[in-house]
């Protein structure tokens, strides 16, 4: 088409007033072209004036045009009854949506089920004809006249999907004070040419639109988990939590599993659990009076504990595995906290990737993170570990929360956390937690009369519920959609 800018302007000169929709119309264009003429006339000053107007009308779905063409699925249902009946599996077969067609046919009295014919029940007309009032009705939208249609078959007939609402803004234009046919069009730029001729001093310019929405700006977006995990380090800050180092994927058997008093023997050793390297294989650099002392303990015990009474070989040790667990790190950090001349009580913390050979379904991957709290001083007891879970979730806006005893080979006593959830309305299992038993401690050198507490959680269940995600590989892996990462807003975990 010709300039819309002129288009729009020689059509209110002829018509004095019109609205973009009509135009559109009548001259088979677009109506966002219309649209984006008019605005940039507005923006020269008064050459027209706009009346923004909502019209609301109604047009048929994809499914309403075939009942429109084809009968309603109850009509289509009641058709495709021959003189002897049918049974209720052949019509399922053979009309679409014969499940609904089926059910409305039934309401309005058309079809019966019959259920003393022979070789089973049929599928039988009640009546001889029918009316498709509903094929008359939804027909009727496609014509813009609805007289006659009530509001209750209009809600209806959008709840059946069969016609949609759809809401369009128009202009009404009309001329202004300054009504023009020969606008020029004010220049956008100011060139190196402009200057050198001069041109510049006859020229108009386009206005700096202020209200204009910039360009978004090529930046980096927080993937969903990053964000989770911003929120639960801010609140370990808040608690006074220091962060560990967890910078690294491959660990050695003997922290994430010997240092933590987990026999050699543990199914979770097994290459059914775990992931082993291959290059490099083994491990080294342990400190070798600590590895003398942890195999002491698991091989004969002491302080009290039988150990496990079985070989313990360094072999097994040594071993390079993906990290199953970040209480690897916590086991890394306390032993240096031990070595320090005096101790010190700490808090730390971490959230970072862990692996586990597991099979791979819409909740469970090979990876997924796991957050972990840690506190050591002199004296701690069960209360304090529900204290400090309590206070952790209590910031998370999780206030019902249930303890149930476990297991795990580095705690004792061991809890597994449950709170309600009240979207479920069933108690989850969010975490696991425990004290941890002297037979990973005393060899570390830590005193004795220092008690370690330590809970752990995964960062995928929040992020899900909170992003209501319900397929893992959403979140994670080679399915990411970049735009669920752009899209996504910032969370805040108690709302
Ligand atoms: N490491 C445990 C979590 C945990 C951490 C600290 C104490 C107790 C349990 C797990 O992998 O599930």
């Amino acid at each position: 088409m010709a300039d819309p800018v002129d288009v729009v302007l020689q059509y209110v000169e002829k018509n004095g007033e019109f609205d973009t929709l009509q135009l559109s119309k009548e001259i088979n264009e677009d109506h966002q072209k219309i649209v984006g003429a008019v605005k940039s006339i507005q923006s020269m000053g008064d050459i027209i004036k706009t009346d923004q107007v909502t019209n609301k009308h109604w047009e048929l779905t994809e499914e309403g045009k075939d009942v429109a063409k084809n009968g309603s699925y109850e009509a289509r249902v009641f058709n495709a009854i021959p003189a002897g009946g049918i049974t209720q599996a052949e019509i399922m077969k053979s009309v679409p949506n014969a499940k609904v067609g089926f059910s409305k046919a039934m309401q309005a009295g058309w079809i019966v089920l019959d259920k003393s014919s022979e070789g089973g029940p049929k599928v039988q007309r009640k009546v001889e004809n029918i009316d498709d009032s509903v094929q008359q009705c939804v027909s009727q939208f496609a014509t813009m006249d609805l007289s006659g249609i009530t509001d209750a078959q209009k809600a209806e007939y959008k709840k059946r999907k069969l016609v949609t609402e759809v809401k369009v803004v128009s202009y009404r234009i009309s001329k202004g004070e300054n009504f023009t046919l020969t606008i020029s069009k004010p220049e956008v730029d100011l060139t190196t040419k402009m200057i050198q001729s001069g041109s510049w001093r006859t020229k108009t310019f386009k206005e700096y639109n202020f209200e204009a929405l910039g360009v978004p700006p090529q930046a980096g977006h927080l993937h969903p988990l990053l964000k989770v995990r911003a929120e639960y380090r801010q609140i370990f800050l808040e608690m006074g939590f220091t962060e560990m180092p967890t910078n690294r994927f491959v660990e050695s058997c003997f922290w994430n599993f010997d240092a933590l008093f987990q026999p050699q023997q543990h199914p979770a050793r097994d290459a059914h659990d775990t992931f082993f390297i291959s290059e490099p294989q083994k491990a080294g650099g342990f400190p070798m009076e600590y590895l003398e002392r942890v195999k002491k303990i698991h091989s004969e015990g002491g302080y009290g504990s039988q150990g496990y009474k079985m070989d313990w070989k360094i072999e097994e040790a040594e071993k390079n595995i993906l990290r199953t667990h970040t209480t690897a790190i916590s086991a890394r950090m306390l032993y240096q906290l031990a070595q320090e001349k005096e101790f010190r009580p700490v808090k730390y913390f971490s959230i970072d990737r862990v692996f586990r050979n597991e099979n791979v379904d819409d909740t469970h991957l090979a990876e997924f993170h796991q957050i972990e709290g840690v506190v050591a001083d002199y004296g701690l007891t069960l209360g304090d570990l529900m204290g400090v879970i309590n206070e952790f979730f209590k910031k998370l806006g999780i206030e019902k929360l249930r303890f149930k005893p476990a297991y795990n080979p580095y705690t004792e006593p061991s809890m597994e956390i449950f709170s309600y959830h009240d979207g479920l309305k069933k108690w989850v299992e969010i975490g696991n937690s425990g004290i941890f038993r002297p037979e990973m401690l005393i060899p570390m050198g830590l005193p004795k009369d220092v008690s370690v507490i330590a809970w752990g959680l995964s960062l995928e269940r929040p992020t899900m519920i909170k992003y209501k995600i319900d397929n893992i590989r959403t979140l994670m892996g080679p399915r990411v959609d970049l735009k669920m990462v752009y899209n996504n807003p910032l969370c805040r975990l108690d709302k």
